[in-house]
């Protein structure tokens, strides 16, 4: 039997997500509450996509767009590809900053195939959808929040990647300082070791397993629940700044790692408005986004529309 598709638009609203904690390398990730809103519909003809906020003017507008491709992948196996698709972004996620713009649109393309599938050959859980975007996007650590939201711990077994959920203790709200600069999230991970020593290993495993408690249930840790021996001393190269300003942070006693692979920095408690960042950065403060990727039904609204001011759920 052919697959049928929905006829109308679906929409999902995703969180940016700050993945690695400090110790928790491609296993911990956070949802934050900053959005893209996307939507899409079945056509007869090509694939048109329109971007509007980042990425607008530099994204690709057909098969080549990362949300058009993580819907195919979808569809791939949900059992059957419609022929065309209209796709709308509105992104308000930096891109190449640390702060998961990539697993926010795979995440976005692979629950929009979802709901636009009527009637296919398989159907796909939250748990397939986990383990399909984390393959797409090679590590499981921010598509579990964008998908999950709140604190995730992700794991990959040979089946593929799985994912918990844990509540945030109250008081939690981080700043992050996004650079101008763009990094790329592939030459971050081409600066890292292929062995550490078993020193710094087991170091950050235990602050890792710290950090969970620490998250959930006493803030207080989280300076040293935020130590890291694995990524964040072999990608300061190739990001001065970025931690030039974690080590700043952490000495006046704040709790600053670099988010995902940088170049942005997550700090776990606000640094103060007289605090310099001595870069050229953006700073917000970002509550915790505890429902992850939100599915809609019609195309967007005039409020998922605005790039600038509909960055918080509504
Ligand atoms: N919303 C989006 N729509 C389409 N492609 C995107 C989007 N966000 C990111 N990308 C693609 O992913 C790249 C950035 O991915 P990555 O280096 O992993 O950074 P990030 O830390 O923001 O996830 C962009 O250069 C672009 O190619
Ligand atoms: N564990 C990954 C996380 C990358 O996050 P991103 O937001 O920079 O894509 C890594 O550190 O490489």
């Amino acid at each position: 039997m052919p697959t049928t598709f929905e006829t109308g638009p679906v929409r999902v609203r995703v969180p940016a997500t700050s993945a690695n904690l400090g110790p928790g390398f491609d296993a911990l990730g956070l949802a934050l509450g900053r959005y893209d809103d996307v939507a899409a519909q079945v056509s007869a003809g090509g694939v048109r996509v329109t971007v509007t906020g980042e990425g607008a003017g530099d994204l690709p507008d057909d098969e080549r767009h990362l949300v058009v491709r993580a819907m195919r992948a979808a569809f791939d196996v949900l059992g059957g590809q419609p022929s065309g698709l209209t796709v709308e972004c509105v992104n308000r996620i930096p891109q190449a900053r640390g702060l998961g713009s990539s697993s926010a649109a795979i995440v976005a393309g692979v629950q929009l195939a979802r709901a636009l599938v009527v009637d296919g050959t398989t159907t796909m859980d939250e748990a397939a959808a986990l383990r399909l975007a984390a393959e797409i996007e090679g590590h499981p650590d921010n598509v579990a929040p964008c998908l999950l939201g709140g604190f995730t711990v992700a794991w990959t077994e040979p089946s593929g990647a799985r994912a918990v959920s844990l509540p945030v203790a109250e008081g939690v709200a981080p700043t992050v300082f996004v650079p101008t600069r763009q990094g790329l999230t592939a030459e971050a991970r081409a600066a890292l070791p292929a062995t550490v020593p078993h020193g710094d290993a087991a170091l950050t495993a235990g602050r890792a397993a710290l950090l969970v408690h620490a998250l959930t249930a006493e803030p207080g840790l989280l300076l040293p629940a935020t130590v890291d021996r694995l990524h964040q001393q072999y990608r300061a190269a190739g990001m001065p700044e970025t931690y030039a300003l974690v080590s700043a942070l952490r000495a006046a006693d704040v709790a600053a790692v670099v988010s995902g692979a940088g170049p942005t920095v997550l700090a776990f408690t606000d640094p103060g408005t007289g605090f310099d960042p001595g870069m050229d950065c953006q700073i917000w403060r970002l509550p915790i986004d505890v429902s992850g990727a939100t599915l809609g039904r019609g195309r967007l609204g005039h409020a998922e529309r605005d790039p600038v001011a509909a960055g918080r759920k509504s």
